[in-house]
């Protein structure tokens, strides 16, 4: 049987901590069986004090622990205690006067900096009945959902998950009792992701999201989520209960449409509609941290003539290659997008000099003058081309990009094939001039 072991990075004294929130009766054990920490849980149930039994073997204080005399490893006590579905095992506990209560015991191992530890959960028959009652109805009607439900521990460990579960996960039961959700973690999410998720839970409120997991297929999958706080009979917050479906469809068909919405299906490059959300965002870090940047405007030249001489699908070939071969003059921060027809526009980051827009600018006008062989004719590719740098040329987007219009309008008027800086010679009354 594969044992499910909880690994844990920090050192048995911090356990207290960890446990110091929960009333469950609680004992971490060593591999021989001696009490490292005791819950305030297992101090109000057993009416002793803590620290008298830390260090003490577990079976003076459980005489009745079906689990003999010495604890020889996990071997021995997994197979001992059933883990598999965290079976409580019935035996009789004993108060400090010697008066005998019936108790249920659940055995856990852990792993704490490479050493391993046991985890003995305790409860009284009544409390196990009240709460098992609630949690048994909820699992009842869970059985017949097409959500895929579990119940996990306050300490996140699955107890129950309900066949959609299964069918979704690709996991059995079996395989899934005991152990923890990180069994269908992608990599995915970040840290912070479930650290907020945490926080909210065991704030007593209820987390939605939507989990990128991994079947036990390895394929991953969308999940919506909702992860709701439990209360037990005695209105204590005892476990928590997950409820999810399969959206992979639909975030499919989502990023699909966002895709369309935002990339120019021809060449893949961006379109209009997120170029002007990355040149928001490109004003947006201008203004907060200083940082250059340039708008360049694209053109192609008689473009129309090479659709009309040697068909649209070659004009197509060469709205492409353009597109490539502009994207191999770029750094990885830099955009370029198909404003629409023969026209691309760039934002160039972090430039701090003319120099550098002047460096990218060569770059591309020579790029794009590489012989084009389509239907073994070398295709001439010229652009004109207009440039606007921020600050300089203006604090705005629209601003930058009426400016670099009219640099590149200024180009093709004077036959095309090269770029221009934006120039404003006097205040208040433009006039542009070639900056090579
Ligand atoms: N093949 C192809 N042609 C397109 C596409 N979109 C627009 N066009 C064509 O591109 C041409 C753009 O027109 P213009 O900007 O006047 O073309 P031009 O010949 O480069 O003119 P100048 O810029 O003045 O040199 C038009 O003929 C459009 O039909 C496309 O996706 N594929």
């Amino acid at each position: 049987m594969e044992v499910p072991v909880i690994r844990h990075t920090k050192e048995p004294s911090s356990f207290p901590y960890l446990c110091a929130d929960t009333e469950r009766a609680l004992l971490l054990l060593d591999e021989s069986g001696i009490i490292k920490y005791c819950s305030p849980g297992v101090a109000n149930c057993f009416c002793v004090n803590p620290q008298a039994i830390i260090g003490q073997p577990v079976t003076g204080l459980l005489p009745g622990l079906p689990i003999g005399a010495r604890f020889p490893g996990f071997s021995l006590a997994c197979n001992t205690f059933h883990l598999e579905g965290k079976q409580w095992l019935a035996f009789s506990g004993q108060d400090n006067e010697g008066r005998e209560f019936p108790l249920k015991a659940a055995l856990v191992p852990l792993e704490i900096d490479g050493r391993p530890f046991f985890l003995l959960e305790l409860r009284t028959q009544r409390a196990l009945a009240g709460e098992d009652e609630k949690l048994q109805k909820f699992q009842e009607v869970s059985e017949l959902s097409d959500d895929a439900v579990a119940v996990t521990t306050m300490e996140g460990l699955i107890e129950y998950v309900n066949p959609a579960f299964e069918e979704l996960t690709g996991y059995r039961k079996d395989e899934l009792v005991g152990r923890t959700h990180a069994i269908l973690n992608s990599g995915v999410h970040e840290p912070a992701f479930f650290l907020e998720m945490w926080t909210t839970l065991r704030a007593g409120r209820s987390f939605r999201g939507q989990f990128v997991n991994r079947r036990q297929n390895g394929a991953l999958f969308y999940e919506d989520k909702i992860i709701r706080p439990f209360y037990n009979a005695s209105g204590k917050m005892s476990h928590f209960m997950a409820s999810g479906r399969d959206v992979s469809e639909q975030v499919q068909i989502m990023h699909r449409l966002e895709h369309l919405a935002n990339y120019d299906s021809l060449t893949g490059l961006p379109n209009r509609n997120l170029f002007l959300d990355r040149l928001q965002q490109a004003e947006a870090r201008g203004s907060r941290n200083h940082d250059g940047f340039a708008i360049v405007l694209l053109d192609l030249d008689h473009f129309k003539a090479i659709n009309d001489t040697l068909g649209h699908a070659v004009g197509d070939a060469v709205l492409q290659t353009t597109a490539f071969r502009i994207r191999q003059c770029l750094r990885e921060g830099d955009t370029v997008a198909r404003l629409g027809g023969d026209e691309f526009s760039l934002i160039l980051t972090e430039v701090a000099l003319r120099q550098d827009v002047m460096k990218v600018l060569e770059k591309i006008v020579a790029l794009l003058g590489e012989p084009l062989i389509m239907d073994s004719q070398n295709i001439p590719v010229q652009a004109s081309i207009g440039i606007a740098i921020y600050p300089e040329h203006g604090e705005d987007g629209q601003t930058l990009l009426k400016h670099a219009d009219s640099a590149m309008y200024r180009v093709k008027t004077a036959g095309g094939n090269d770029y221009l800086i934006f120039e404003r010679k006097e205040e208040g009354r433009p006039i542009y001039s070639l900056q090579k």
